[in-house]
């Protein structure tokens, strides 16, 4: 049984385990499921990374999880939620430590493979520049009828605890933004530069799962998860098409009323 209330236009469904180790065993397992799935259906599948703590457990918990097998990574996807701008191959960029913990043990093909620019890119330390530069990458792998952005089946997002998502911070400008991707200057958590999807991005997704774990995250899914406005509270401003998950573990749902929570 799953605990649900609405956000947004939305409703979200909450989900809780024991420790963060759970928590990453049980995302990675449904990962797996969710992209066959996508791939049965058809015939590929689009995953959406994100940075931090948890997401480094769950990729790590994937690669050595016997489902990762049952997906055609030949088929899939990777793109990425927000990025640190910093140099390619920096360990705080979230694409090394996703290549790290997984992408590198996986048969993905390079083409398929979409990570946001580093600052020694392209267009050197412009972010604005390497935001559009990812927001036209995007378009170029839109969907027929859909403009800007290509199918995402599933869009993870860590959770800060001042309830940042991706890299859109509380009150900052990123909050407001239209467009499909942001540079973000003078980012509260360093590095100061960031890259990020926006809302309506990160809401065109299949599935949107946020996942957290730690005391340090309890209040902001309970501001999140209580009506909150996204531009205060940006993880209540999220939510996927047709489902919004929130994987948590005990400690990050200590806050959420126990008649939202389903405990597994
Ligand atoms: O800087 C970032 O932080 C958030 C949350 O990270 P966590 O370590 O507190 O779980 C992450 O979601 C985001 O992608 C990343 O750039």
């Amino acid at each position: 049984m799953s605990g649900s209330l609405p956000v947004a236009d939305g409703e979200a469904t909450v989900t809780v385990h024991a420790d963060a180790h759970e928590l990453a065993e049980a995302v990675a397992a449904r990962l797996a499921i969710r992209l066959v799935e996508a791939q049965a259906s058809r015939g590929e599948a689009a995953l959406v990374l994100t940075g931090g703590g948890v997401a480094a457990a769950i990729y790590q918990a994937l690669g050595r999880s016997p489902a990762r097998d049952a997906v055609d990574w030949s088929r899939v996807d990777i793109w990425w939620g927000d990025e640190r701008f910093l140099p390619a191959g920096d360990p705080d960029r979230n694409e090394t430590q996703a290549r790290e913990a997984l992408l590198d043990a996986l048969p993905l093909r390079p083409e398929r493979v979409h990570p946001m620019p580093a600052s020694d890119g392209p267009d050197g330390d412009d972010p604005e520049a390497a935001a559009a530069r990812y927001a036209a990458e995007l378009a170029g792998a839109a969907r027929p009828g859909h403009a800007s952005v290509p199918h995402f089946d599933v869009l993870l997002l860590g959770l800060g605890p001042d309830a940042h998502v991706a890299s859109i911070f509380p009150e900052h400008p990123g909050a407001y933004e239209t467009r499909p991707v942001s540079a973000v200057r003078g980012s509260p958590k360093p590095p100061p530069t960031r890259i990020t999807l926006t809302f309506p991005t990160i809401n065109s997704a299949e599935e949107v799962w946020l996942v957290a774990a730690g005391a340090a995250k309890a209040a902001a899914a309970r501001l999140a998860l209580s009506g909150a406005g996204p531009v205060q509270v940006p993880a209540a401003g999220v939510r996927g098409v047709n489902r919004t998950l929130w994987l948590l573990d005990r400690a990050a749902a200590a806050e959420v009323p126990p008649r939202l929570r389903s405990v597994r």
